[in-house]
């Protein structure tokens, strides 16, 4: 969010540098960031695992994932070598007191070299159950003393229910002030999210038509091709609810669904932001299987290829009861959305990857024209991956000599915009942290809100003992039930396209 170029030199410590989300989003948002001269004039990664390694041996590793998983491959050796210099490989055991000070020592030398205390950001890349002991240890070697100058990231999931998040955010304050927790939403550091924003409050043309007198429904896809590939033992112990459902897709809700902030300022936006949560009307327990639906793939074909049941994939329970797929229809109690259905989905292995908003409108009040039948209401779509265009459905005259109607369309396409590629989610965010703005982040009050939308959802699924699991194909868009949610309502889902007519 923050046109700011002046970045403080800066320590970046990344605990678990050597795993997955490393490898595959974090160096390559660092390099990015360095290729774009984003990252700030003086600055130092410390790599922070437990292994025997050295900074050479780390630097080539990661050479080689940024050549895999960057946008930007590594093709100039003086780039190269002036990156990876400020990368260095520290051993450090995150249960011993030893190792953190250590670091100190080391991060005491770095700062003389750059003649200035610098800023030290600490990226806890690592399983939630590591994070309380990594507080206490910097609490304790006080590592990160000054709330202005020095910032956590946390991942996701954050908490694995409300009350285990207020207890991390208690345990975390302990040790850090508010202002230096930056929890991270990947979702809100993409470039279509973002633009959803800018979209409804940059225009004056359709910010008086968002509300319940003209929005008939809003939709929230977000399907992936994906199963669990090797995170199976975690998907386990998530699901489809606490996975995607918490936070990416509520926090896309709260974005289609925010009221006007009075100024573009962190607190203000994330006050609108929780006010929107705080309107979900809670479903009772008894109405779940109304309102919520799971699902669970089993074998199926995505573009050809044979892919194999839930149950089947790496360290999943051959009798599983976890969802792979979550649709729920919410409404929110509030005046700008009353009786206005918010139908969210997410699910794996589905028909093909696709992330979107559908914004329905009500239908023109009287109909006199003739060819009516092929009337519809307007439609606003929010592509946000892999498409990235915003389209809008209006209906239009065939050109002829009678009058028949047709959909026709505007699009915004973001690759009509810019030659550039747009920056991946974790530059956007990884570059707010460095600069201390965290309007993209999860606030501790946004995190437990968002727990509670969805916790008795969470205790009527993780009590049911016998869902009708696998009950999706593989390749498919998920289980009849997830049809029904909408059709019971006179609706359908809605493709991310308009719809053609001849
Ligand atoms: N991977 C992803 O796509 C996503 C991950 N996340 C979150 O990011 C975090 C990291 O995930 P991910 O990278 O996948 O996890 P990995 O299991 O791949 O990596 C965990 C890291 O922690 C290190 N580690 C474990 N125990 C110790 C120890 N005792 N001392 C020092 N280091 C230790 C591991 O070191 P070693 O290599 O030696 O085992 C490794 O570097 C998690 O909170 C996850 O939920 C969130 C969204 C997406
Ligand atoms: O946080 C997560 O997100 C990914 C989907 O992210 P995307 O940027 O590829 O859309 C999901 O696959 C994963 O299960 C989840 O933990």
């Amino acid at each position: 969010m923050s046109n700011n170029k002046n970045v403080s030199p800066t320590i970046l410590l990344i605990f678990g540098a050597t795993g997955d989300l490393a490898k595959r989003k974090l160096f390559p948002a660092f390099y990015n960031l360095f290729l774009e001269g984003r990252m700030p004039k003086q600055f130092q990664i410390i790599a922070l695992g437990r292994r025997d390694n050295d900074s050479e041996k780390f630097r080539d590793y990661i050479k080689d994932n940024l050549n895999e998983f960057s946008r930007n491959k590594v093709d100039s050796d003086e780039v190269w070598e002036k990156f990876s210099q400020q990368v260095t490989y520290f051993k450090h055991q995150l249960d011993e007191e030893e190792s953190y000070k250590d670091l100190e020592k080391e991060l005491k030398n770095i700062d003389e070299k750059f003649g200035v205390r610098a800023n030290r950001l600490f990226y806890f890349s690592i399983a939630p159950s590591f994070i309380s002991t990594v507080s206490e240890y910097i609490k304790k070697t006080e590592l990160a003393p000054n709330a202005d100058q020095d910032r956590i990231i946390i991942e996701k999931p954050f908490g694995h229910d409300k009350a285990s998040a207020i207890e991390l955010n208690e345990l975390l304050t302990k040790t850090f002030k508010e202002e230096q927790i930056y929890r991270i939403d990947h979702y809100l550091g993409k470039e279509t999210v973002q633009n959803i924003f800018t979209f409804r409050f940059g225009n004056s043309i359709f910010e008086p038509l968002w509300n319940h007198n003209f929005i008939e429904k809003v939709e929230i896809t977000v399907a992936e091709e994906v199963g669990v590939e090797e995170r199976g033992a975690f998907y386990e112990k998530t699901g489809a609810l606490k996975d995607m459902i918490q936070n990416h897709l509520l926090q896309i809700l709260c974005m289609v669904a925010m009221e006007n902030p009075n100024s573009f300022e962190a607190k203000e936006i994330r006050d609108k932001k929780v006010d929107v949560l705080r309107a979900i009307r809670r479903i009772k327990p008894e109405d779940v299987s109304k309102y919520a639906v799971r699902g669970q793939y089993k074998e199926g074909e995505i573009r050809g290829k044979e892919v194999v049941a839930y149950r089947e994939e790496k360290d999943v329970d051959k009798e599983s009861n976890i969802e792979t797929f979550a649709a729920i229809e919410y409404y929110l109690d509030n005046e700008r959305w009353q009786n206005v259905p918010f139908y969210l989905r997410t699910g794996k292995r589905m028909k093909e990857k696709q992330s979107y908003v559908s914004i329905l409108f009500k239908s023109i009040p009287s109909n006199n024209f003739p060819g009516t039948e092929n009337m519809l209401a307007n439609r606003l779509i929010i592509n946000i991956q892999p498409t990235m265009d915003i389209r809008l459905q209006f209906m239009t005259k065939k050109p002829g000599l009678s009058m028949v109607l047709k959909p026709g369309e505007m699009v915004f396409d973001y690759n009509d915009c810019s030659s550039a590629d747009s920056p991946e989610a974790y530059e956007t965010l990884l570059l707010d942290a460095l600069l201390g703005d965290p309007t993209l982040f999860m606030r501790s009050d946004q995190v437990e809100e968002a727990w509670d939308v969805v916790a008795s959802i969470q205790d009527v699924w993780e009590n049911e003992t016998a869902p009708d699991f696998p009950n999706y194909v593989a390749g498919s868009l998920g289980p009849e039930a997830s049809d029904l949610l909408q059709t019971k309502q006179g609706y359908k889902w809605l493709p991310n396209t308009i719809e053609k007519r001849k």
